[in-house]
């Protein structure tokens, strides 16, 4: 049959798209099939696909409508286009059937025109015109590199940049191609703009904040404190290392080898290294660990015998008592330890926070040591350690048998804002501490020196502070005979009988009216023996004397006046 030329086959071949996907073959076997019924064949768009196709599914769609048109079975490929379409029940449709088709396309046409949209666009002049604009800015951005899709790749490139640096300007576009008309336009497009808002500077729930991203504002910022803190951190520093130790003190820190010293050393000064706290020994003895320890007292055995949470539960002041304060994991449980030499009496561990009682220790019938809980960093929680600073705070000013407080600090760190609010504490209620620096092993001889010079200069002001700085290392075992001595002292000066010092009735009496004041005892002692080793606890006194109370002055002034009388001073 021939060709015919009619309107329904010109939109039938629009429709099918027959310029861009099918090949002249395939174009020309479909009019033929067309024509050979003589009626345009309406089809879905996934039909028109089918036919786009070039991977040899175009033969088949041929076949498929071959087989509509000639209006034999195709099987499933004849019922899908007629249920694709909807209308075309059969492949060849009766007249009645045509002439609805044609009503219902051109009833289609005309609502596309209305509205601008669907198959009748291409129908419309303008709808065409408009499209072909398109296109053709579409062809002038992929040619500048800047397709669609590869403005949304180059988009979410930029982003990932952005991302990774942190900063705007290091962020490359992926085209090789020449952008930079582009990229102004790009820099002014309000979505970049509102993706640099997004990311807040001041929003540290934000991940990508904490690896180091935020605004330049905010990196100089930085910046400046780092600064800030190391010239904080060097002026410290230098500081510390100008400290020039005075002669005395370095000859100490050297006799008794304190600091970081090499075992080469040790052995060649007779110490057996294979000793615990071997520097705590007499060098070349053989006598057992307890047998060496030259103060009597610390040969006892230490034994626990309380602990208490609360205050209530202290036990009664029987007897001289010495406590240990300082920081969490400073050293005070290990010193107990080693002053005694009997390790793992009291429990110690390097994890800060596991002394959480106060601690009562008796060491015979002489002394009674005192290991309270550490303050500052430790493993509990906040309430906790609260409650472990007041224990500690109620206990240095108001316990009775109280002597000294023995306060330790990290020779490395030095003492710290904790250290000076118990001190505050301590000099209020006049009770008698002395700094003990611990763990001087792990310090340089001479930086051992310095911290003790520091120390003894910050404090020169403080009445309560019993001078000297004491340095111990309970883990070499250096400096702890010269502890064992001033605390001996202690317990001797306070287990003396009155009548021993002072025989007198009148005496006694003053005595009593100043009861539990060590240091009127100790005055008594001093104006009686006038022996070396008591003017030691005189120099305590001198500077305990000031905080005394009216009353309690007048009484030492009185007791002064009768020994005066007494031994003519
Ligand atoms: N190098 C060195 N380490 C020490 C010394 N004294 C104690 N240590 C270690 O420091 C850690 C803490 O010692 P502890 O005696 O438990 O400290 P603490 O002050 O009682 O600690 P808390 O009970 O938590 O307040 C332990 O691991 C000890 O072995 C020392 O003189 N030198
Ligand atoms: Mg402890």
């Amino acid at each position: 049959m021939p060709v015919s030329k009619g309107s329904g086959n010109i939109k039938l071949r629009k429709k099918l798209k027959l310029g861009n996907g099918i090949s002249k073959d395939d174009k020309k076997s479909v009019e033929t099939l067309e024509d050979s019924n003589g009626k345009g064949v309406k089809r879905s768009k996934k039909a028109q696909n089918r036919e786009n196709d070039t991977d040899g599914k175009g033969s088949r769609t041929k076949n498929a409508v071959e087989g509509v048109v000639n209006g034999k079975s195709c099987g499933k490929r004849k019922r899908v286009y007629a249920d694709n379409k909807g209308t075309l029940e059969n492949s060849v449709g009766s007249s009645r059937t045509r002439s609805l088709l044609k009503a219902e396309r051109q009833e289609k046409f005309s609502h596309s025109r209305e509205y601008g949209y669907g198959e009748g666009r291409r129908s419309n002049n303008s709808e065409l015109s408009n499209e072909r604009k398109s296109r053709k800015v579409k062809e002038i951005r992929d040619v500048d590199g800047y397709g669609e899709e590869e403005n949304v790749k180059r988009k979410s490139k930029e982003r990932k940049t952005l991302d990774r640096s942190g900063s705007k300007q290091k962020a490359e576009p992926p085209s090789r191609f020449s952008r930079k008309k582009n990229l102004g336009e790009s820099e002014q497009r309000p979505k970049k703009k509102k993706r640099v808002i997004r990311i807040d500077p001041h929003d540290t729930s934000n991940k990508r904040l904490d690896d180091g991203l935020p605004s330049k504002d905010n990196n100089k910022e930085k910046q400046e404190d780092s600064a800030k803190e190391k010239t904080v951190e060097l002026s410290k520093n230098a500081q510390f290392r100008s400290i020039l130790p005075s002669p005395s003190i370095l000859s100490f820190v050297e006799d008794n080898l304190l600091g970081r010293r090499r075992d080469i050393q040790l052995k060649r000064a007779g110490y057996n290294i294979e000793l615990s706290a071997p520097l705590d020994n007499i060098p070349f003895s053989t006598s057992s660990e307890r047998e060496r320890i030259e103060e009597p007292v610390f040969r006892n055995k230490l034994e626990f015998f309380a602990a208490a949470k609360v205050s209530s539960s202290f036990p009664p002041a029987d007897l001289p008592e010495i406590a240990f304060a300082g920081r969490s994991n400073v050293g005070k449980s290990s010193s107990l330890n080693a002053l005694t030499r009997q390790w793992g009496v009291v429990r110690t561990s390097d994890k800060p926070g596991l002394t959480q009682t106060i601690n009562f220790f008796k060491l015979g019938s002489k002394m009674c040591l005192v290991d309270l809980p550490g303050y500052g960093f430790a493993y509990a929680k906040e309430e906790v350690k609260e409650a472990w600073e007041e224990l500690v705070k109620e206990y240095v000013s108001t316990r009775l048998g109280l002597k000294r407080v023995c306060l330790l600090i990290d020779t490395k760190w030095g003492m710290k804002q904790t250290d000076h609010e118990l001190i505050h504490i301590m000099e209020r209620a006049q009770t008698k501490y002395q700094i003990i620096l611990t763990k001087t092993d792990t310090v340089f001889p001479i930086d051992v020196a310095r911290r003790a010079m520091q120390i003894e200069e910050s404090l020169k002001a403080k009445k309560s502070v019993v001078q000297p700085v004491v340095m111990v290392s309970s883990k070499s075992g250096a400096g702890i005979q010269s502890l064992r001595t001033v605390l001996a002292k202690i317990a001797r000066a306070d287990h003396l009988p009155l009548s021993a010092i002072y025989p007198r009735t009148d005496a006694y009496k003053i005595s009593d009216a100043v009861e539990g004041d060590n240091a009127a005892i100790s005055r008594i002692k001093y104006f009686q023996e006038g022996e070396d080793d008591v003017v030691q606890i005189d120099q305590d006194m001198s500077q305990s004397f000031r905080p005394f109370t009216r009353s309690q002055a007048m009484v030492l002034d009185d007791v002064h006046l009768a020994l005066e009388k007494e031994f003519a001073f």
